[in-house]
């Protein structure tokens, strides 16, 4: 999902519960324990519940702010708990403004009431935090001296993975949370993934922030409401992980009307459709939104060069700067076309939007221009807003005292607002 988690793994055919009971016997050697043992010393997990529950009889419905059973190595562990003010208890939004409900792609979610640009729509402590990855290098060493198939050792891999690592988090839950974990979609049930690992792979997002130092040390959480929201490659919400509260928000990243589906983009939307395709099949999905309908040419096209115009803006406005034989409004316009193009695709959501508009912003403040850096600083505010949470930057940004003390304060005359 945005930074999904889950690239696609083999499906195989071997049925390890079935009648394989050689290949069974020969997982249950004396060798392959050790080495799944070496492994779980190896990647030096902890079970921990953060912020601790109240009380261990507390069941995680009688909490409003819930906490979290995590799976976590400990130098991501030390970074959360190192994490000035953590932990802090989540800021919810002031009334519920979704429903969840059947949509066109199993559950979703729908926005109640008219939402706008920056809106907070949900906070939720995730059930689980888990590793994206699991390395387990001595079994899987082990198990090719058992002379095993690919296949035969790559179930053997999902299993450990499920019974040894995963399974003691999910157990952690108390049994009304674990059927609510069991009943989020699973995309994953014959692939030979476990049912609590075909959860994650089908809902885990990414947790920004929680990581470790090693390559592939991300971690997926999953949620019991945030994880109903479908996908679209034009999407209209993001998510965003407030360590602090441990807790994720949902914010509008444009305006959302009453009865509409809130979607958010599990993969980068600025690639062409068969690259994001390709990657949402690990999600059991085909989009059929329109920018993946066919013919997808002219969407491709417009996002890829969106996506390289965000590399010409900064030498633009240098240019623009040297050569006062350029109009005033040079920039401005380059980057207003960029942002028809952003509306024309739904694509507000993307970094290339905070870009362009941060782009018109600075050129207006380099015209001198109070009232319209205000105006565009006020979206770029706004859009910074839905992207983390945070309100200064909106204050800032609309600000006209913070702009006039911008250094490229008042380089420029003025564009002549009469024209447009
Ligand atoms: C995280 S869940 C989303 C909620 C899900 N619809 C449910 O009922 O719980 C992801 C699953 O929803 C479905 N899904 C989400 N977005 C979709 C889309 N754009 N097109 C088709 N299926 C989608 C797929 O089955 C996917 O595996």
């Amino acid at each position: 999902m945005t930074g999904a988690l889950y690239s696609s793994t083999r499906s195989n055919e071997v049925d390890m519960e079935t009648n394989d009971c050689s290949t069974k016997d020969k997982i249950n050697t004396l060798s392959t324990v050790h080495a799944l043992q070496d492994d779980l010393a190896h990647n030096d997990l902890v079970y921990v519940t953060l912020p601790q529950s109240p009380s261990p009889n507390t069941k995680l419905a009688d909490d409003p702010d819930g906490w979290t059973q995590c799976l976590l190595r400990r130098p991501a562990l030390n970074n959360i708990l190192s994490t000035p003010d953590f932990p802090i208890r989540p800021q919810c939004p002031p009334d519920v403004c979704f429903q969840i409900r059947p949509s066109q792609h199993g559950l979703g979610m729908f926005a109640t009431r008219d939402l706008s640009m920056g809106e907070h729509i949900l906070t939720e402590r995730p059930l689980t935090v888990t590793p994206t990855t699991i390395p387990m290098p001595n079994l899987a060493k082990s198990l090719v001296r058992l002379g095993l198939t690919d296949e035969q050792r790559s179930q053997a891999i999902l299993d450990q993975w499920e019974s040894a690592f995963l399974r003691p988090c999910f157990e952690s839950l108390d049994a009304e949370t674990q059927a609510a974990f069991l009943d989020l979609a699973n995309s994953h049930s014959k692939d030979g993934s476990g049912p609590i690992l075909g959860v994650i792979r089908t809902n885990g997002f990414e947790v920004a922030g929680v990581v470790d130092p090693e390559p592939n040390g991300e971690y997926a959480a999953v949620c019991k409401i945030m994880c109903r929201i479908n996908h679209s490659c034009s999407p209209s919400a993001d998510r965003l992980f407030d360590i602090p509260s441990f807790s994720f928000q949902l914010r509008a990243t444009r305006d959302i009307k009453e009865g509409d589906e809130i979607f958010v983009s599990y993969c980068n939307v600025l690639e062409p459709a068969a690259d994001r395709q390709e990657y949402l099949a690990s999600y059991g999905i085909t989009c059929a939104c329109t920018s993946c309908k066919p013919d997808t040419t002219a969407s491709d096209r417009r996002r890829l060069a969106l996506r390289a115009s965000i590399d010409a803006i900064d030498e633009d406005f240098d240019i623009w700067m040297a050569d006062p034989l350029l109009a005033d409004d040079y920039t401005i316009n380059i980057s207003l076309r960029w942002i028809t193009v952003i509306e024309q695709e739904a694509l507000e959501a993307s970094d290339a939007y905070r870009h362009h508009l941060h782009a018109i912003v600075r050129a207006y403040v380099a015209l001198g221009d109070g009232e319209y850096a205000a105006k565009y600083g006020r979206i770029l505010g706004l859009w910074a807003l839905g992207q983390s949470g945070k309100e200064d930057m909106l204050r800032r940004m609309e600000s006209l005292e913070y702009l006039r003390g911008r250094p490229d304060w008042g380089m420029r005359v003025c564009v002549d607002h009469e024209e447009e």
